[in-house]
């Protein structure tokens, strides 16, 4: 049995509309996830991609019990999440990223204490349990100072010590590095791939890519509801294989340069990074001496200040990934 098997699955909300002077309040359904199925093996660190607004949250909230469906069924351990919600909860843990969860006026082992308490978890065994704990999060030396003088990194720790007081078969991690350290991130990291060394299965969501790549042993890429990939992260890899990533640094992008790039033939796919000074174009092409020349001539006016080319990363695949099916979909709807 798969610890968790998702079939069909599918959410819609009704975003509410506020009302106007003119207007009544009216809701419109929309739906966020659209249809998605996927198994995750007991004790797999199982990766869940996609761009803002993908259902990701929307699928992890669904599993832990938190959402329930509109149609289609997901069972966690065997249990089905719409009518088994009790046993779910037993069997899992769930951690969102962010400050939020945690009482700033107690210290780390009274937060521990009072949720264990909630989950009924009491005496010698409570004891236990919260020690081991902290020392998983690297929290012992802290654990009896106010969490108020926490920084993100240790919050984030804590929060994942609570998400697994009631011993969870199965952990829900939503974004657990956002807004982390690069040292603290690394951390945190290190602490799942423990977790699920030691048999607890984990499903992860992420924005970062090189995270998904050290830590997943296979990645799901959901885009606008639907899940377009299913596959080891060496395998998505391989399906950008043929191209090479051009990656060119200027200081002067302007949305006419992005547009001109996009448009040359020989450009499969276009990411852009604007940092302060510089703006940075990832460029995959087929290949590099065809792609060059248009480029560096579209380019010329934007102040060009480095250009490498290299092999194509996780996060190339999944770009490619993604504007392949955004643009399969923009066809389809026409
Ligand atoms: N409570 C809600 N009410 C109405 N719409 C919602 C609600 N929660 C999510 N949505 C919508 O559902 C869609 C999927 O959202 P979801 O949070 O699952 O995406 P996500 O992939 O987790 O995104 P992100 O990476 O930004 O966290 C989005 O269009 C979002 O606006």
């Amino acid at each position: 049995m798969a610890a968790v098997e998702v079939e069909n699955l599918t959410r819609s909300y009704t975003a509410a509309r506020s009302a106007s002077l003119f207007t009544k309040a009216r809701g419109e359904a929309r739906q966020a996830v659209k249809g998605i199925s996927f198994d995750i093996g007991e004790g797999e660190l199982f990766g869940l991609l996609g761009p803002n607004g993908a259902g990701k949250s929307t699928t992890i909230k669904i599993l832990a019990t938190l959402l329930l469906p509109t149609s289609g069924r997901a069972r966690v351990l065997g249990h089905d999440v719409a009518t088994e919600p009790t046993a779910v909860r037993r069997r899992i843990g769930y951690v969102a990223g962010g400050d939020r969860g945690l009482y700033e006026r107690l210290s780390a082992r009274d937060n521990l204490r009072y949720f264990a308490e909630l989950h009924g978890i009491t005496g010698p065994r409570q004891r236990r349990r919260i020690a081991e704990l902290l020392e998983l999060v690297d929290l012992t030396d802290r654990s009896d100072d106010k969490v108020e003088g926490f920084s993100r990194g240790m919050r984030q720790r804590l929060h994942i010590a609570r998400g697994m007081l009631n011993e969870p078969r199965v952990l829900f991690l939503d974004e657990p590095t956002i807004g982390l350290d690069p040292q603290a991130a690394r951390d945190l990291r290190a602490t799942a791939a423990a977790l699920s060394a030691q048999g607890t299965t984990v499903l992860l969501t992420t924005h970062y890519m090189h995270e998904a790549d050290e830590l997943c042993a296979r990645i799901g890429v959901i885009v606008e509801g639907r899940l377009v990939a299913l596959d080891t992260p060496a395998a998505l890899k391989k399906g950008v294989s043929d191209r090479t990533v051009i990656t060119v640094e200027v200081r002067d992008l302007t949305d006419r340069h992005e547009a001109e790039v996009r448009a040359l033939g020989e450009v499969l796919s276009l990411a852009v990074t604007r940092g302060p000074a510089t703006q940075v174009l990832e460029v995959q092409c087929a290949d590099t001496g065809d792609a060059m020349p248009g480029l560096l001539g579209v380019l010329g006016s934007a102040a060009v200040s480095r250009v490498d080319t290299r092999e194509p990363s996780l996060e190339d695949a999944y770009v490619a990934l993604v504007s392949r099916s955004r643009a399969a979909r923009a066809e389809a709807d026409r």
